[in-house]
């Protein structure tokens, strides 16, 4: 029996005329790696801001490992997002003037590390990475997909329980972007950890063993993938 790990019910976030999530209701098991598709404006990067806690929804309610972060408050809420989710997003939001390991250390001087027992666990994150020897460039210094596996690096070093990616490899060429999938799947699924990730790209769906289907703020599919398609690799 898998374990429920975020759980999110009857979802409604309104802007203006615009219902962008309407009555979503979706449940994650802790270790599996889940694909948001959908058209463009369908409401995928509003349902993963919910779900992760960026943004509380009008209505609906979001469990994380059993407690609503629905209700926190938005101190409690960044607490919860800086020390239990990780995020990479398609520009990874690395601080430019920052080395790699330095951005990987900064997750963790945010939850109070001091920058000496920061660094070490970063570049240990940056060599499971495929990015050792890189320490110390600067981020406009790397390829998109070294960038990106950096912004992973930063998304995982705090330990984090469920990693939210919007459109990670939207940016990228298709050997880069796969690059950055077995990078990504290496780090969340292959360690039990959660993954959710927002994508136009069905290479990166086929990836993910589930792929859900938003259209109007709704889900219209919710399906496993092929077993032979989905998969880990390092
Ligand atoms: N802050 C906002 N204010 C007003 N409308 C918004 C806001 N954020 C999103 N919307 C609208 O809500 C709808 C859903 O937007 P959302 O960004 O969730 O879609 P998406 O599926 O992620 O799109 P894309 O694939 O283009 O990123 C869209 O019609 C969008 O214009």
């Amino acid at each position: 029996m898998t374990n429920t790990i975020l759980q999110a019910v009857g979802l409604t976030q309104q802007y203006g005329p615009t219902r962008a999530l309407d009555g979503v209701s979706i449940a994650f098991a802790e270790g599996t790696a889940t694909a948001i598709m959908g058209a463009s404006g369908s409401g995928k990067t509003t349902l993963l801001h919910a779900l992760a806690g960026i943004r509380t929804p009008d209505t609906g309610t979001v469990h994380y490992a059993g407690s609503e972060i629905s209700g926190l408050s938005d101190a409690d809420r960044s607490r919860l997002r800086r020390e239990h989710f990780g995020f990479v997003f398609q520009q990874g939001l690395l601080v430019p003037e920052l080395t790699a390991v330095e951005n990987v250390a900064l997750a963790l001087m945010l939850n109070g590390t001091p920058r000496r027992q920061a660094i070490g666990p970063a570049a240990q994150w940056l060599a499971a990475l495929g990015l050792a020897g890189l320490e110390d460039r600067r981020i406009g210094e790397l390829s998109g997909g070294q960038a990106q596996r950096v912004a992973i690096a930063r998304a995982q070093v705090t330990g984090a329980r469920i990693v939210f990616a919007d459109e990670p490899t939207g940016a990228l060429d298709s050997v880069t972007s796969d690059e950055v999938m077995n990078a990504l799947l290496g780090s969340t699924v292959g360690r039990g950890q959660t993954l959710v990730v927002v994508t136009h790209d069905p290479s990166v769906a086929a990836r993910c063993q589930r792929v859900v289907t938003v259209r109007d703020g709704r889900i219209v599919a919710d399906q496993p993938t092929q077993p032979a398609a989905a998969g880990v690799s390092q």
